[in-house]
């Protein structure tokens, strides 16, 4: 089975239109304010009313309050929550209770002991997003384009449903879909010309490099 594609940190109809164009699975809104990729989330729903029901569409937050998440749900409805900030699994079970919503736990990682905490998210989140540690200095938790060492994820649990982020580019697209079991693969800023800015031309780029990669799929339907 060929992985998911998550494109994130989408800000205009015509980065949403290529990206669902060319086969993205889900894609993300960054509601995060120190980011480049910041979108007030009246426009996120504009934007998120032109993916519906053609791809899941990914409302990013860190560590939100209730407020925030009151104002995300109602204006954008986003198919899933990522967390991608220090939302503790009782935190996590919480959003879910009040928000109905799946969510999806980021984690970041250095070393295979990052990789443990996992475990106490399991049977609450629903997907989990494995992301490089932000660099020294960086004021951003994802979105920074360095990848960590994908060998590292040999040692999780088979059963863990995630997607792999961080740095994730056309040219080592096919190593992240070859040396992991991602179920998804998520990448931002390897799609831009400039901090915050999708070009077109990039996600082509991206898109053509991971039908490479993939493997072919059966052919569906019957041939009578
Ligand atoms: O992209 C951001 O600015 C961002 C800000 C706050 C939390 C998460 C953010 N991005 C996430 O980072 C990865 C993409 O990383 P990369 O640029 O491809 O290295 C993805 O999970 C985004 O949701």
């Amino acid at each position: 089975m060929n992985p998911d594609i998550k494109i994130c940190g989408l800000k205009t109809p015509e980065a949403v239109d290529r990206a669902l164009e060319r086969g993205a699975t889900h894609i993300g809104f960054i509601f995060f304010e120190k980011s480049p990729r910041y979108i007030e989330p009246d426009l996120a729903g504009q934007l998120a009313q032109r993916a519906r029901g053609k791809a899941k569409i990914v409302a990013v937050t860190v560590n939100p309050t209730n407020d925030d998440l009151d104002e995300i749900m109602s204006l954008v409805k986003p198919d899933m929550l990522q967390l991608h900030g220090n939302e503790s699994p009782e935190r996590v079970l919480t959003i879910k209770a009040v928000y109905n919503v799946a969510v999806m736990k980021a984690m970041s990682v250095r070393t295979a002991d990052d990789l443990k905490r996992v475990e106490s998210y399991i049977g609450i989140a629903d997907r989990f997003l494995f992301d490089a540690k932000p660099p020294a200095g960086s004021e951003l938790p994802g979105g920074n384009g360095v990848p960590f060492d994908w060998s590292l994820m040999t040692w999780l649990d088979d059963r863990v449903d995630y997607m792999l982020s961080g740095g994730v580019n056309k040219d080592n697209v096919a190593q992240a879909m070859a040396s992991t079991k991602a179920t998804g693969i998520d990448l931002s800023s390897a799609l831009e010309s400039a901090p915050g800015v999708k070009d077109l031309n990039k996600i082509d780029q991206f898109f053509d490099a991971f039908a490479e990669a993939c493997v072919p799929q059966p052919a569906t339907g019957s041939r009578e």
